[in-house]
C-alpha cells in the first residue's frame, strides 16, 4: 500500500533517517500541540498492528511521521470549517485519521471496501476515542451519500477517481486528491473527462508544517456558470 503513497523529492537524501523521522514528529507536534498525544498514539498503532496486519509495508515503520502523517496532514488548511469529509480508500486511515485528530470540527467518513482494513479502522477509531469519525465498508462507486469534500491518497489515477467519486461531491463539494509529482500528468490525462463533466482541476502546493516535506494536491470543483 505504501509504495504508491504520494511523495515529492526525497528531503531525507543524505540525512540519517532517524533524524528525519524525529524532526518530522517534532515539527508536527509544534504545529498541532493539542493533537500531539493522539498523533503519537495513532503512529504507535500503525507501527505495531498496522504493520503486523500487513496494512503498511514493514519498512514503512521508520517513515510514519516523515512520509505518511506529514503527507496526510498537508491537506488540513485546504479543508473548510465544520465540513463532512469522505476519505475514499482510507486503508490504514490515511489521510482521514490524522485529519480527524487535528481537526475535531470536521466529520470524517472512512470509506474502505476491504474487511480486514475496516476492522483495523474500527478498532483504531475506538482506541483513539475519535468521536468525529465513522467507518463505512464500501467501494466509492457503491456509496450513495454526498460530502462537502472527498479526500484520497494513493488510491487511483485522477481519471478513475473522478469516475468513482464525482457523485459523492457533485455539484457543491470538491475532491482533494493527494498526488505529489504526478499531479500535472494526471490532470492532463483526465482533461476530456473534466471538461465533459463541467469540472475544474487546480494543483495546490501544500505542507503540514514549515519543516516537513510538502506535496501537491489536485483540487476538483464544479465549473461555475459565468453570467453574460
Ligand atoms: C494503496 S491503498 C492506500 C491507502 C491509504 N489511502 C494510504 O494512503 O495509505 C488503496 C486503498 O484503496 C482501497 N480501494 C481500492 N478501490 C477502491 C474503491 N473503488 N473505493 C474505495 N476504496 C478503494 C483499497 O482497498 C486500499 O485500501
Amino acid at each position: 500500500m505504501s509504495s504508491d503513497a504520494p511523495q515529492d523529492g526525497p528531503v531525507s537524501d543524505g540525512l540519517d533517517p532517524e533524524t528525519v523521522e524525529a524532526d518530522a514528529r517534532a515539527a508536527l507536534h509544534a504545529r498541532f500541540p493539542e493533537a500531539a498525544e493522539q498523533l503519537d498514539r495513532y503512529v504507535a498503532i500503525l507501527r505495531s498492528k498496522g504493520i503486523e496486519w500487513g496494512l503498511l509495508g514493514p519498512r514503512e515503520g521508520d517513515k510514519l511521521w516523515s512520509r505518511h502523517v506529514s503527507n496526510s496532514l498537508a491537506i488540513v488548511d485546504v479543508l473548510g470549517q465544520g465540513i463532512d469529509v469522505a476519505d475514499v480508500g482510507s486503508g490504514a486511515g490515511l489521510p482521514g485519521i490524522p485529519v480527524a485528530i487535528v481537526r475535531p470540527d470536521v466529520y470524517v467518513t472512512l470509506l474502505e471496501p476491504l474487511l480486514r482494513r475496516t476492522t483495523f479502522l474500527e478498532e483504531t477509531v475506538e482506541k483513539l476515542l475519535l468521536r468525529n469519525v465513522r467507518v463505512v465498508r464500501l467501494r466509492a462507486e457503491d456509496c450513495d451519500e454526498q460530502f462537502d469534500v472527498v479526500t484520497c491518497r494513493a488510491v487511483a489515477p485522477l481519471e478513475k477517481l473522478l469516475r468513482w467519486t464525482t457523485p459523492l461531491f457533485y455539484p457543491a463539494g470538491e475532491l482533494v486528491a493527494l498526488k505529489g509529482s504526478s499531479a500535472e500528468r494526471e490532470v492532463s490525462e483526465a482533461g476530456s473527462l473534466l471538461s465533459r463533466s463541467r469540472l475544474r482541476a487546480e494543483i495546490l502546493e501544500v505542507r503540514a508544517a514549515p519543516d516537513v516535506e510538502g506535496t501537491r494536491v489536485i483540487r476538483v470543483t464544479t465549473k461555475t456558470e459565468t453570467c453574460r
